[in-house]
C-alpha cells in the first residue's frame, strides 16, 4: 500500500451523518471529521464525503426532474427564465461566463432559494423535490458548519449562528440544479468555450452531487487542474472566497471548473450535477477570524453583490 494520500480526500461523515439526530452527535466525532475537513480546505481546498445520509431517492428523483425540465423546448423554459433582480429560475445556456475571459459556459441551471416564492412552477413535482432537496441539505450543511468550527477551534456553534435564516428570507443560500447538454462537434464550439470556466465559489460553503459522468478539475497548486472523479455516493465539498477571507486566508478557495470530455460517448452525453452555495445571513458581518485586520469587516450581502457585480 502507498502512503501517498490521494490528492483530494475522502472523509467518512458516517458519525455525524443525517440518518443520525442531532442529540447523537458526539464532541469527539465533531473534533475527528472537522480536523479532518479543516486539513482538507487547508490543503487542495476540497473533500468527498461518504456516508453523508442523504437519501439516495431523493437524489434520484431530483436529478430526474430535473432533467426532464431541461429537456423541454426552450420556449417552455423561457417561462421560467431568472432575472437578475429575482433569483428563482432557468438561465440558459451561454448565459453566463463564470471566467470572463471565456466564452459563454456550456451549460443551463435552475436556481432556487425558498424565501422567493415564485406564482408558477414547471411542475408540482419539481417544487415539492426542490422544496425537500433544499431542506436536506440545509440539515447536512448545518453539521458540516458544527463540524468546520469545532476544527478550526471555535465554539461548535459559531459558523451556525452566521447561518440562521438559511431557507427563509434574510439568507441568500441557494440550490442550483446544473445540467450540461450533449455537445455539438467540436468545429462548432467557440474557441476556449468549456462546459464551465474556471472560477471559486462566493460563499461560505459548497456541496456537489454529481452524476458519474465527470469532467469537474480542481485547482492543485504546483501542478494544474486534476479531476474530481466522481464517486458513486459522495458529495463533493469547497469552500468559497467569503469562508477563505474569513479566515484570513487560513483555508483556500480553490478555483474549479467543468472541461469538455475527452472522450467522445461523453462529449455526446448530458452530464448534471446539483450544488448547493452557503451563505451567511444577509446583514450578518463577516470579520476576520485571527483577529487581524487583513479584510474589512463586510456584510455577507455586500459581498455577494459585489461578486455578483464584477462577474455577470
Ligand atoms: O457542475 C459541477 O461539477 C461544478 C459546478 C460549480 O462549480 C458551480 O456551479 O459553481
Ligand atoms: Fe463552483
Amino acid at each position: 500500500m502507498s502512503d501517498v494520500k490521494p490528492v483530494i480526500p475522502v472523509i467518512d461523515f458516517e458519525k455525524l451523518s443525517l440518518s443520525k439526530g442531532d442529540d447523537s452527535i458526539l464532541r469527539g466525532d465533531l473534533e475527528e471529521i472537522g480536523g479532518q475537513i479543516k486539513e482538507a480546505f487547508q490543503t487542495i481546498g476540497f473533500c468527498y464525503l461518504k456516508n453523508h445520509g442523504t437519501d439516495g431517492d431523493l437524489i434520484e428523483n431530483y436529478f430526474k426532474v430535473s432533467r426532464d425540465f431541461f429537456c423541454t423546448s426552450p420556449d417552455e423554459k423561457a417561462k421560467f427564465a431568472r432575472s437578475n433582480d429575482c433569483n428563482f429560475g432557468w438561465v440558459a445556456l451561454e448565459r453566463e461566463r463564470i471566467n470572463p475571459e471565456r466564452p459563454g459556459d456550456l451549460k443551463e441551471a435552475f436556481n432556487y432559494q425558498p424565501g422567493i416564492n415564485p406564482d408558477t412552477w414547471p411542475s408540482s413535482e419539481f417544487k415539492t423535490l426542490s422544496q425537500d432537496f433544499y431542506a436536506s441539505c440545509k440539515t447536512l450543511s448545518l453539521r458540516i458548519c458544527d463540524a468546520l468550527s469545532v476544527g478550526l477551534g471555535l465554539d461548535e456553534k459559531y459558523f451556525r449562528d452566521a447561518h440562521k435564516f438559511i431557507g427563509v428570507d434574510g439568507n441568500p443560500t441557494t440550490l442550483r440544479t446544473l445540467y450540461y447538454p450533449p455537445l455539438p462537434e467540436v468545429s462548432s464550439i467557440k474557441p476556449g468555450q468549456i462546459r464551465l470556466g474556471e472560477h471559486s465559489d462566493y460563499g461560505t460553503i459548497t456541496m456537489l452531487f454529481q452524476d458519474e459522468i465527470g469532467g469537474l478539475e480542481v485547482e492543485e497548486k504546483g501542478t494544474g487542474f486534476v479531476p474530481a472523479t466522481p464517486i458513486p455516493g459522495t458529495v463533493i465539498l469547497n469552500i468559497g472566497d467569503l469562508m477563505q477571507r474569513w479566515t484570513s486566508d487560513f483555508l483556500v478557495a480553490t478555483k474549479h471548473r467543468v472541461c469538455i470530455p475527452e472522450v467522445e460517448f461523453k462529449r455526446k452525453s448530458s452530464r448534471q450535477s446539483v450544488a448547493f452555495f452557503v451563505h451567511p445571513d444577509d446583514e450578518y458581518v463577516i470579520k476576520c477570524l485571527d483577529g487581524s485586520n487583513k479584510y474589512e469587516p463586510i456584510s455577507s450581502i455586500d459581498y455577494l453583490n459585489y461578486r455578483f457585480s464584477v462577474t455577470f
